[in-house]
């Protein structure tokens, strides 16, 4: 196998220094905790990925998320060009948001009415101001590791990128925003249990369902059964932030496969098959109380944009044709075996953590069940992992905390180097960690 170079893309991310942040516009996108400079990319199609210097890699990173059929699936493209030819935005209502307004909705039992805006921030601030309205109370939990976009009130022991650069909180984030921003351990309901004693002002518990932005972590039943009974008891609404795991393990939320009694839904990514979308739903009487129906004020021009809807329609269609979900459990079960096979082999310390279509490994000997435990994994190790995953041709989010995620275009051949360069990479950590110790 010859080694990849990276000319193009270690150029353009100088280059991008001077009129860009960083030359990225999301921090994740920065390669920050693996080092080296981060890859540009050129095209995509199918499974596969390649960047400007013509390297090609399966895709395990899929947008983080969204392009759960691959990339250009043909049918999704027919319907953006079809779409494309009638207009790009109207600042008027049209066919395709009241088309993937029923598809979702009939999807999740919890939703009767849903808002399109444009991201999974602005679902998740929109649903907040929609529980503390509907309440009439203030305050709201989450969990630590939880990620839920970049509003202020959720800054605060949060996930994904902030987890990466082991941010406790943003700058410019005044306290006043977060004062009302309650932290609880995940899968610990004696943590949710102290904050309703101490506090009887909380409007909302903000769950990610499968957590996947401290990497991924599974709920436990009893938490879960915990939470509903609490919520129901004090009063307080669930909001299910499913922007990453939304129709990622089954048509609809992962809440229906965890029995959570979600009362508002956050979605994103999926929805829109690629294209910058995000919705927030729940029953009528308290998306009712959202403008114009009712006080609270929510908008945005570009919201149910014409080519997302298009998108969206045609993603969830294909997703309902195909219903690649028993396909997705068979490809991650094989991956994390091949990591319990490399873990012996090699006697390096491994979990895996996958539900669906959402999988990730963890360097670290002891289950991985909260946010703490998460963090226990050994960095430094992923970051060998991280490297030697790309020489092998497969792309991985170059974080050890974010979920990687599975295309239904993926092919045996492709699972089998999948497979196989897990492998090497185990291999290649331990010779690393062997030589340095
Ligand atoms: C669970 C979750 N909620 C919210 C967000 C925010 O979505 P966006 O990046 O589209 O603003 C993300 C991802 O970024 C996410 O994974
Ligand atoms: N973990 C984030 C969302 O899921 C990754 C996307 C980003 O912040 O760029």
């Amino acid at each position: 196998m010859s080694i990849k170079k990276f000319k193009n893309s270690q150029e353009l991310y100088e280059r991008g220094q001077a009129h860009l942040v960083g030359a990225v516009n999301s921090p994740v996108r920065a390669f920050k905790s693996v080092g080296g400079s981060p890859l540009f990319i050129s095209s995509a199609k199918g499974s596969k990925i390649i960047d400007v210097d013509d390297n090609v890699y399966i895709d395990l990173v899929l947008s983080y998320g969204p392009m759960i059929l691959g990339h250009r699936f043909p049918a999704v493209e027919k319907k953006i060009k079809k779409a494309l030819r009638h207009g790009y935005s109207f600042g008027a209502s049209s066919k395709g948001e009241l088309k993937l307004a029923k598809m979702i909705c009939s999807a999740f039992g919890s939703m009767d009415k849903i808002r399109f805006v444009n991201s999974g921030t602005e679902a998740v601030f929109s649903a907040i101001r929609l529980a503390r309205a509907f309440t009439g109370k203030d305050q709201i939990i989450k969990f630590s590791g939880g990620y839920h976009g970049h509003a202020d009130a959720l800054l605060v022991a949060a996930g994904s990128g902030l987890a990466t650069l082991s941010l406790p909180g943003s700058k410019g984030v005044p306290e006043d925003a977060v004062k009302n921003t309650l932290v609880a351990e995940f899968n610990q309901i004696e943590s949710v249990k102290n904050h309703i004693k101490e506090n009887h002002n909380i409007a909302a518990i903000i769950i990610e369902p499968i957590p996947g932005n401290m990497g991924v972590v599974l709920p436990n039943e009893d938490f879960i059964k915990g939470l509903n009974q609490l919520a129901k008891e004090h009063k307080i609404l669930i909001i299910a932030d499913e922007v990453m795991s939304g129709f990622r393990s089954k048509f609809g939320g992962a809440q229906d496969l965890i029995g959570l009694n979600a009362d508002i839904t956050c979605l994103g990514k999926v929805i829109g098959g690629g294209f910058p979308v995000g919705a927030y739903g729940a029953r009528n009487e308290i998306m009712e109380m959202v403008a114009p129906l009712g006080p609270v004020y929510q908008a945005g021009t570009l919201s149910g944009n014409p080519i997302a809807m298009a998108a969206g329609i045609a993603t969830l269609k294909e997703l309902k044709k195909q219903n690649p979900y028993k396909k997705f459990n068979k490809i991650a079960a094989k991956i994390e075996k091949a990591f319990l096979k490399g873990s012996k082999e090699f006697d390096l310390p491994v979990q895996v953590n996958r539900f669906g279509s959402m999988v990730n490994p963890f360097f670290t000997k002891e289950p991985v069940t909260d946010f703490p435990s998460a963090q226990k994994s050994d960095t430094e190790m992923f970051k060998i992992f991280f490297w030697e995953m790309i020489q092998e041709g497969l792309f991985i989010p170059p974080s050890q905390f974010e979920s990687w995620f599975l295309c239904s275009s993926m092919t045996k051949d492709e699972i089998k180097k999948v497979t196989s360069g897990i492998h090497t990479a185990l291999k290649k950590v331990a010779e690393t960690v062997k030589v340095t110790r």
